[in-house]
């Protein structure tokens, strides 16, 4: 058991977590040429095309170190501040952490948030400066930062350079000599953690578990403690880039599991494995249940494919268990759930996987954080409103409430005008600035999160020419004035366009939403007026014009075949439309309230 090293690779987005693991993996001859490939953990299309871990990745690698074999289980994590609940967990299953720091960029803010997770859990903590290899790396500054945070040596400080391979092999010995092999009793009843999941199609539910105590055997009768629910083990294995089969995975070690449970619900993420007969008596401290930031109705796009669409996102919560949905119904949209996310990014994430894992068409609805509702019949009770239609009415609406949070942003002394003045409008005020070193400052503040989920970052990338990053944790709920805008087509409220939105932005917002759905929604037999209201007051309108584009316009001539060619092509461009009253209504619509500004 002492040969085995359980570690995971944390740092900030983009400082080359993935390309580093790579390195890891070729260095110790875990992947052959034929399977090597750039970011081979990436293994999401997703995460590939966009170049960001979106899930943990768990796999074992080999190394001989001073004539012993060792057994490293690596697990690489995302960076972007959405996924930090994946971080949290797989640190969990680890003795030790690569904290990778970028030579140019330095210490970002998901850097120090994504230390402190490790640091919580009694982690030892490799300090690894990577891409040294750039020209515009600074490795002395940076390694001043990091000791500063850390409170190391300059020796613990590994230069690295996941690009070209240097202090590779100094990143394995430090693993093996500094991080402490996995402590448990080898003879005690079974005691593993589910840190992760999968549904596969034709096997069931894979589970991913790291062993505490004993061992879990292929055969072997298991029980799951959250659930008290025996199966059997019909395979254990570890992970390698395929999975391998084993009759046993003992104490220490991350493995796979196989059951054939096909129920996605049975499986939870943080439960504790032990055996049927000899249970162990202690679960291991679980998961806190990540809190959704953002939520939004997902909706089929075929109203026949609700069922399909539950059984869909069941499934999809077993790899994520961050996404949490009840139904709800929509009077434009049908039937269909109330999301929560973790982000903007977590939304666009779990949208697309729905449409390529799942094979769904679904239609998203304006996103809006959780508020808090009190009326005046009962001024103590509160009403939690993750959907605009929630809303009291104004009139018995005694306050509301909306979260907060701590913003943390770094940034280059050059920008903290530009960064401020974002913030401000953002309704932001300013609790801290500090200057980290002279070029490098590091600024606080307390904001609504309804103003930073939408475009902030993108907005804070522009103004920082890309030189700032941010952090967030809530704060808690500040009372504020809230109105619900309505949209009318045609005359009739869709409620799927309502928003929730902030009394000194509604007017503003209103108006400008009515412009951009008037280039959204496309031009029909009929006009079709816009309109922005609130309550019963109308503060927005535009019109779309009447028209109707015939494609089979210069389609003369009897040539059937070609006419219903390009019926059928403008049937394809329609699929993501929604049908409501007599407006048809593109899915970019529903999402128009968010990109007001381009
Ligand atoms: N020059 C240079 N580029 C590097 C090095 N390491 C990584 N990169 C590049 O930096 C970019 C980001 O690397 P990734 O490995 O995807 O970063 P990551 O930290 O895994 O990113 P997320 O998982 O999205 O948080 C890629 O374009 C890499 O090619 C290095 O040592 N030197």
């Amino acid at each position: 058991m002492k040969h085995i090293r359980n570690f995971c690779i944390i740092a900030h987005i983009d400082h080359g977590k993935s390309t580093l693991a790579d390195r890891l993996l070729d260095f110790t001859g875990s992947v052959t040429d034929r399977e090597k490939q750039e970011q081979l953990l990436d293994s999401m299309d997703l995460e590939r095309e966009r170049g960001i871990t979106i899930k943990s990745h768990a796999i074992q690698m080999d190394y001989e170190y001073e004539g012993e074999k060792y057994v490293l289980n690596l697990i690489d994590t995302p960076g972007h501040v959405d996924f930090s609940y994946e971080v949290s967990r797989s640190i969990a299953a680890c003795e030790g952490a690569l904290l990778v720091v970028d030579a140019a960029q330095s210490i970002q803010a998901q850097t120090i948030s994504n230390l402190y997770l490790a640091l919580e859990n009694d982690l030892e903590i490799i300090p690894v400066l990577n891409k040294v290899d750039l020209p515009s790396a600074n490795p002395e500054v940076v390694s001043d930062d990091i000791v500063d945070l850390l409170g190391c040596e300059y020796e613990d400080i590994i230069p690295a350079s996941a690009k070209t391979g240097l202090g590779i092999e100094e990143i394995l010995k430090a693993i093996i000599t500094r991080v402490p092999g996995p402590r448990g009793k080898v003879d005690a009843p079974l005691r593993a953690l589910i840190f992760d999941s999968v549904y596969n199609p034709f096997r069931g539910v894979e589970t991913y578990f790291r062993v505490i105590n004993g061992s879990i055997k292929k055969g072997q009768n298991i029980k799951f403690v959250a659930t008290q629910k025996n199966y059997f083990a019909d395979e254990v294995g570890t992970l390698r880039l395929k999975q391998f089969p084993r009759q046993e995975i003992k104490t220490g070690d991350v493995g796979y599991l196989i059951t054939g449970i096909k129920d996605a619900r049975e499986v939870k993420v943080g439960d504790t494995i032990t055996d049927a007969k000899n249970p162990t008596t202690e679960a291991v401290a679980g998961f806190e249940d990540v809190k959704p930031m953002v939520f939004a109705g997902i909706y089929p796009v075929d109203t026949e494919d609700y069922e399909e669409l539950r059984s869909s996102m069941e499934k999809l919560q077993l790899n994520d268990a961050s996404l949490v949905f009840l139904p709800e119904s929509s009077a434009a949209l049908g039937f269909g759930f109330r999301c929560g996310f973790l982000g903007m990014l977590h939304l666009e994430i779990i949208q697309e996987r729905l449409e390529r894992e799942f094979d769904m068409t679904v239609i998203t609805t304006v996103p809006n954080v959780s508020y808090h509702a009190f009326t005046n019949k009962n001024p103590d009770e509160l009403i939690l409103v993750n959907n605009p239609s929630d809303l009291p009415e104004p009139s018995s609406l005694n306050r509301v409430e909306e979260p907060y949070i701590k913003a943390t942003i770094i940034t280059k002394a050059d920008y903290v005008g530009n960064v401020m003045s974002l913030c401000i409008e953002k309704r932001g005020e300013i609790t801290n600035q500090t200057y980290l070193t002279t070029e490098r400052v590091e600024l606080s503040f307390d904001m609504p999160l309804a103003e930073i989920v939408f475009d902030f970052y993108d907005r804070l990338k522009t103004v920082s020419r890309g030189y700032a990053s941010f952090d967030y944790s809530p704060i808690g709920m500040r009372q504020s004035k809230l109105v619900k805008v309505d949209v009318l087509l045609n005359g009739n409220v869709v409620d799927a366009l309502s928003a929730l939105l902030h009394v000194d932005n509604a007017y503003d917002i209103g108006k400008k939403m009515c412009e951009k759905l008037k280039e959204l929604i496309p031009r029909q037999q009929f006009d079709i007026p816009i309109q922005a209201a609130i309550g019963a007051k109308i503060i927005a309108r535009e019109t779309v014009k009447a028209l109707r584009k015939d494609v089979t316009a210069k389609c003369y001539g009897g040539d059937i075949s070609r006419k219903r060619k390009l019926l059928e092509k403008q049937k394809k461009g329609k699929k993501r439309m929604r049908q409501v009253g007599n407006v048809e209504i593109p899915q970019e619509a529903f999402m128009a309230v968010l990109k007001l500004n381009d």
